[in-house]
């Protein structure tokens, strides 16, 4: 069985294909290293969590391939605005058109809107991506293990930080794991969404937890929808969390951030 992933990632590689044509890897790259300096993604997180907080990646998403359209009003700035008087650490901005609906202008509308970093949150398979990141203004990338070799992994992630951003390395197991600890990123997001079904559980995140090494943080992603949900991951040592369709099902996703949350 073939799952969301694979799919997503067959037509990520047409879209590049497009993509590289209309604009060659020489002229990107000479637009990403114009950029001004990157907001410090992973500083934000360690930050937040060295003050005793939690530190929250507010995502901004319009809709998904599991739930459809889940914000049909759809303002990127407003809604940046709000997760930031919210106390969120930084953003995640979802750039993948076909399966997401979200594009490079939304990142580019909710950067301008705050001082937040953020992460563009698109399938990641190739270095002319990674340039593509820092031209529109990314202060992080998300690598996903299972999208990727081994070499691929490594070489995108040296990638990213010679061009000053954070890396997000997502994964779903411990195999998944093992792999992207082998790669010098601090932050590991731990997707608790079954790629197949697409159910969640955050007993996901709570099991690798306990494989973590001591100098990676943590961040539980997908489905954390209440405060409930919140308490037991702090309760296991969890600081870091990514948050979407909670906040974008809500009129006022900064309130529902403080809901999940506390004051922060
Ligand atoms: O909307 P949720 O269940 O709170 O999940 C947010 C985030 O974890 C999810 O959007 C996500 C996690 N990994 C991804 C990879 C690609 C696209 C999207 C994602």
């Amino acid at each position: 069985m073939t799952d969301i992933l694979q799919r997503i990632l067959a037509r990520k590689a047409e879209e590049l294909a497009e993509r590289s044509t209309k604009l060659p890897l020489k002229e990107l790259s000479a637009r990403a290293a114009d950029m001004p300096d990157t907001r410090g993604f992973a500083a934000a997180i360690e930050a937040k969590i060295a003050a005793g907080l939690s530190a929250v990646i507010a995502e901004v998403k319009k809709a998904s391939p599991s739930k459809g359209v889940i914000r049909a009003e759809f303002d990127p700035a407003a809604i940046a605005r709000s997760y930031e008087a919210a106390g969120a650490a930084c953003l995640s901005v979802l750039t993948d058109k076909d399966f997401f609906h979200g594009c490079e202008d939304f990142l580019q509308q909710a950067r301008a809107a705050c001082s937040l970093p953020v992460l563009r949150k698109d399938f990641v398979i190739d270095p002319y991506q990674v340039y593509e990141a820092r031209a529109i203004g990314a202060d992080c990338i998300l690598l996903i293990v299972a999208a990727l070799s081994d070499a691929d992994l490594l070489e995108l992630s040296l990638l990213a930080a010679e061009l000053d951003m954070d890396v997000l390395c997502e994964v779903h197991d411990a195999e998944e794991l093992e792999r992207a600890q082998a790669v010098p990123v601090p932050l590991i997001g731990v997707n608790n969404r079954n790629l197949r079904t697409f159910e969640t559980s955050i007993d996901t995140s709570l099991e690798l937890q306990e494989l973590m090494e001591y100098d990676r943080v943590l961040v539980a992603e997908s489905g954390i929808h209440t405060p409930a949900d919140v308490a037991r991951l702090r309760d296991a040592g969890i600081n870091a969390f990514l948050v979407g369709e909670a906040f974008m099902r809500a009129p006022d996703p900064g309130l529902e951030l403080k809901r999940l949350f506390g004051t922060n």
